[in-house]
Order: structure tokens, then sequence, then C-alpha cells
């Protein structure tokens, strides 16, 4: 596979700017980057489209999906659940108009490895610049409360740490976010990085 088609496989801590990244990404070339569509046990909103927005289902039909291995991560939020499946990656990745994003956790890669390694993704994490940092941008960002915001923190050690075993082909520390963004362009592009990318990860033990 070309490295203009490869699946592009986005992960890292909560807060550290996967998404501020990726929109900037999708602003800068409307239609050519997409997620593939996640499922959802929640009730559709006014003017959400079924395979659209998600594939809306019943939770009977999602735990049948996750008990047959159909899912490469789901989660539970406020009573509802939400799925990448492996069947949406792939109807995703066959679309040769977009370009296909994935944006996952750790469990979520190492599951996407295992599953989807024919695809030869891109895998990119992207890191906050310390944890300090991450600490004032989440709680600048205003979603969480205190509790979750622990927890985000707390599950970014694990994040960091799979990220040091070399499990991604690049890693773009999110300093400054143009800066990232120059980095992240490049990536995806095809570009490869100089290789001394683990040592810049920031210690989790302070
Ligand atoms: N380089 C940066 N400099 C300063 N603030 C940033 C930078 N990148 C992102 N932010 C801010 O940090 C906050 C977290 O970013 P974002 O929501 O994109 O993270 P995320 O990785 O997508 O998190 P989650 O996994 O929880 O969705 C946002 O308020 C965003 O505006």
């Amino acid at each position: 596979m070309a490295s203009a088609d490869r699946p592009i496989v986005i992960s890292g801590p909560s807060g550290a700017g996967k998404s501020t990244l990726i929109g900037k990404l999708q602003q800068r070339f409307p239609g050519k980057f997409a997620f593939s569509v996640s499922h959802t046990t929640r009730k559709p909103r006014a003017g959400e489209v079924d395979g659209k927005a998600y594939h809306f289902v019943s939770r009977d039909a999602f735990m049948a999906l996750v008990h047959c291995g159909g899912f490469i991560e789901y989660t539970e939020s406020y009573g509802n659940l939400y799925g990448t499946s492996v069947a949406s990656v792939l109807t995703a990745c066959s679309d040769p108009n977009i370009r296909c994003l994935v944006d996952i956790d750790s469990v979520g890669v190492k599951n996407f490895k295992e599953r989807c390694a024919h695809l030869n993704a891109l895998y990119m994490f992207i890191s906050p610049p310390s944890i300090r940092l991450l600490e004032s941008r989440l709680s600048q960002r205003g979603t969480d409360d205190d509790a979750v915001l622990r927890l985000r923190l707390q599950q970014c050690k694990q994040e960091l740490d799979y990220a040091r075993t070399g499990a991604y082909d690049a890693i773009v520390i999110n300093d400054d976010l143009d800066r990232a963004f120059t980095t992240m362009l490049a990536l995806v592009n095809g570009e490869q990085t100089s290789g001394d990318d683990i040592a810049r990860l920031p210690p989790t033990d302070g």
C-alpha cells in the first residue's frame, strides 16, 4: 500500500491534542481524511443518519458484536456503549477517495495490530510535552470534573509506557501546535522521523 493510502492510527493520552490536530488536518484537506463509522447504543439525535453519524444499534446487538470479537475498541460513557468495529474500519479503508483515520487508546492499538495488520497502518502517538502541561490543558479544556481529570492523568502513564515499547512508527510531541501539526503533516505524507522519538517522551515518575 502506498504511503498516501495507509490508514492512520492516532493514539495518545487524553488531552494530548489528538482531536485538535485531527481537526486541523481535516480543515486543511476537506473530505480527504475521515473516521470509520462507530457503533453506539445511544439514541440518534435529530438529523443523525444511521450508518453516517453512527451505526445505531441495540445493547443486545452491540454485546453480540463484542462477544464475537467484532470491536477493535469499545467503551461505555454515561450509560451508552460506543465502539470502533473491525468491519467499519475495513469499509472506510476500502474507500479510495478518503484516507481512514482511527483514534484509539493503547489497548485498541494492540488489537488493531493483531486484527488489521494487513492494512499496514501508520501508527502515530501524540504526546504532551510534559505531564504538568497535560494537566493544565485538561483543566483549561474544562470538560471534566476533578475525579475524571485524575483518572485521565492516571491512564496517561499506561499510554506513555506503551509508546516506550516502540509500538508506534512516529511520535509527535505536541508542544507548539503549529510545529506539531507540521510534523504530523510530514508523517502523513510518508516522511520518516529521526529515530530518537522515544527519548523525547515525557517521564511519568515525577
Ligand atoms: N499545542 C497545544 N498548545 C496548547 N493547548 C493545546 C495544544 N494542543 C491542544 N491543546 C488544547 O488542549 C486541550 C486538549 O486537546 P484535545 O481535546 O485535542 O485532546 P485529545 O487528545 O483529543 O483528548 P481526548 O482523548 O480526551 O479527546 C484542548 O483544550 C486543546 O485546545
